[in-house]
C-alpha cells in the first residue's frame, strides 16, 4: 500500500514508490501482530544467534523474513539485513539496495515497549556487498517504523522529514501535516549510564557535567532518557531534541560501540541532518563513514546540533582536563 501523502507534500519519489509501498504493506501487518502480545505467537522467545553473535528473537526472525519476502518487483535488486550473515539478490535488474534491521529494540518486545524497524535505500552496483560498503552520502532514502502507542513511518527522501501514522481503521499510512523537526533547545540527554566505567574519558566528562546540574560547569540540569530501542529514542528526540549517546566502550566486542553502520546509524544519521540535527561518532560526521564490512559497528552520537558539537569539543580538550572532575570547563557553560 502506497501511503498517503498530505495534499500540502510532495509524492514520494517514483521509482521508490514500489518499495516504500512493499515496507508498509510489511509494517501494518507486524504491527497488527506486535499489538495483540501475548494473545498472539510467542515473539519474545530466543531462536538463535545472528552473525553478530545478537540473540535473535522470533519476532527479529519474523520481520526479517517478511521484508525479504514481500520485495520482488519493488526495484530492489540487493537486502541487506542485521540478521543475515550476506546479502541477498531479490530482482538482477532491480536499481535499488535496501538495508534493513528489520526489528530494532528487540529487548524490549516482552515489556510493550515500543520498538521499530530501520531503513535505508540508496542506488545498486554490480557489486553485492560492495554496494553498501560506501558511506552514508549515497543514501536516497531513510527512514524508520516506530511501533508504539502510534505506528508510524519516519522517512525522508533527501529534502526535509515526512512522517505518516498508520490508521487502524481506514488501514493506511496517512501523512501528518506536520513533520517532527529537532528543536535547537532541550535539557534531555540519553544513555545506558550503567556503562559509565567502560566509557571513554570525553564522554564521561560530558556527562559529568550534565550530572552536575545547576551547581556544575554547565550551570543547569539536565534531565535523562533511556528506553534501550533506538527508533524510541530517536523519535523522542526527533519531537522534542536532546541527545543520545552510545559510545565505544571498554569491553570486549564494544571498541566501536553497539550499534550498525550500515543497518542503523547512518539511516538514523540522514534523518537527523533532514531534520535539522547532527549525527558523529564523537569526532566525525557519521555519514562520512565508510563500513569495513557489512556488519560494522560505529559510535552514534546524534541530536540537537549544539549539544552534538559540545560533544566534539570534550574529544579536543587536553587530558588533564577531560580527566578531572569539572577542571576549567565552567569556562564552556550551556
Ligand atoms: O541494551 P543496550 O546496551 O542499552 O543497547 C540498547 C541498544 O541496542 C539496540 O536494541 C540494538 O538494536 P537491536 O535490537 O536491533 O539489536 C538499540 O535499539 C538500542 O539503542
Ligand atoms: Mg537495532
Ligand atoms: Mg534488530
Amino acid at each position: 500500500m502506497l501511503p498517503m501523502t498530505h495534499a500540502s507534500r510532495a509524492p514520494i519519489p517514483a521509482p521508490l514508490r514500489p518499495v516504500i509501498s512493499a515496507l508498509c504493506d510489511v509494517a501494518a501487518g507486524l504491527s497488527d501482530t506486535i499489538s495483540r502480545g501475548p494473545l498472539g505467537p510467542a515473539l519474545a522467545d530466543s531462536v538463535g544467534n545472528n552473525t553478530d553473535g545478537d540473540v535473535q528473537k522470533a519476532l527479529d526472525v519474523m520481520a526479517d523474513e517478511a521484508f525479504a519476502g514481500a520485495l520482488s518487483g519493488t526495484g530492489v535488486r540487493w537486502y541487506a539485513s542485521e540478521e543475515r550473515e550476506e546479502v541477498i539478490e531479490i530482482d538482477v535488474n532491480g536499481a535499488l539496495a535496501l538495508a534493513i534491521d528489520p526489528l530494532d529494540g528487540s529487548s524490549n518486545i516482552d515489556a510493550n515497549v515500543s520498538i521499530g524497524t530501520i531503513f535505508g535505500i540508496q542506488p545498486a552496483t554490480d557489486d553485492a556487498e560492495g554496494t553498501f560498503l560506501r558511506d552514508g552520502n549515497s543514501l536516497l532514502a531513510s527512514g524508520y517504523f516506530i511501533y508504539g502507542p502510534q505506528t508510524a513511518l519516519v522517512v525522508t527522501f533527501g529534502d526535509g522529514v515526512r512522517q505518516f501514522i498508520w490508521d487502524r481503521e481506514a488501514r493506511q499510512f496517512i501523512e501528518a501535516e506536520t513533520a517532527p523537526c529537532i528543536p535547537d533547545t532541550s535539557s534531555e540527554f540519553a544513555i545506558n549510564a550503567s556503562n559509565y566505567r567502560h566509557w571513554p574519558k570525553p564522554v564521561r566528562a560530558y556527562i559529568d557535567d550534565c550530572l552536575a546540574g545547576a551547581e556544575g560547569p554547565r550551570g543547569k540540569n539536565f534531565n535523562m532518557r533511556w528506553v534501550a530501542s533506538l527508533v524510541a529514542e530517536t523519535h523522542r528526540i526527533m519531537c522534542r531534541g536532546g541527545i543520545f549517546l552510545y559510545p565505544s566502550d571498554g569491553r570486549k566486542g564494544y571498541e566501536s560501540g553497539r550499534l550498525r553502520l550500515v543497518y542503523e546509524c547512518a539511516p538514523i544519521a540522514f534523518l537527523v541532518e533532514q531534520s535539522g540535527g547532527k549525527a558523529t561518532t564523537g569526532t566525525a560526521r557519521v555519514l562520512d563513514q565508510v563500513p569495513a564490512h557489512l556488519h560494522a559497528r560505529t559510535p552514534l552520537i546524534f541530536g540537537t546540533a549544539d549539544k552534538v558539537d559540545r560533544v566534539a569539543t570534550y574529544y579536543d580538550l587536553p587530558d588533564t582536563e577531560v580527566s578531572a572532575l569539572f577542571g576549567n570547563r565552567g569556562l564552556f557553560r550551556a
